[in-house]
């Protein structure tokens, strides 16, 4: 675990710290005495949250520990729920753990866009 601090440049004022959490580490917490996952390339920990989720628990014990961005995106969950997700926010993933997002939306690997670019030349 990384914290780094940030502050205003004023001196005073609002002052942020972000802890970062390895990927390992969340992944060690996928047991209904410990219950953390990521969506967006946030932390939450969810463990008080369990019995009380409308979806109900299993689905959350499915992603312990997780990046569970898809299956909450894909139930298409309210306003309301996302709003929900700030009072579990421990952290952020650390950044050598993150995944590109935009980079799963390629259409192309390098080599099948060099094949599309020489099929693609004139005569
Ligand atoms: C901290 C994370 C989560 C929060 C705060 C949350 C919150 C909620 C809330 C408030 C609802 C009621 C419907 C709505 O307002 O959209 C709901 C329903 C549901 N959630 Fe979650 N949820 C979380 C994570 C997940 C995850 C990871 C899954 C994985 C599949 C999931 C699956 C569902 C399902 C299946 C429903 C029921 C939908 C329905 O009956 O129409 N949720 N959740």
């Amino acid at each position: 675990m990384a914290t780094v601090e940030a502050s205003g440049s004023d001196g005073q004022g609002v002052e942020t710290s972000v802890t970062y959490y390895r990927l390992e580490e969340v992944a060690k917490r996928n047991s209904p005495k410990e219950l953390w996952l990521v969506i967006h390339g946030r932390v939450y920990d969810v463990t008080r949250f369990m019995n009380e989720h409308p979806g109900g628990e299993e689905v959350l014990m499915e992603q312990a520990g997780r990046d569970a961005t898809e299956s909450f995106e894909d139930v298409g969950h309210s306003s309301d729920a996302r709003e929900m997700l700030k009072q579990y926010y421990i952290g952020d993933v650390h950044p050598n753990d993150l995944k590109s997002e935009s980079g799963k939306q390629l259409r192309f690997s390098p080599l099948e866009f060099l094949w599309w670019l020489s099929g693609s030349k004139p005569n």
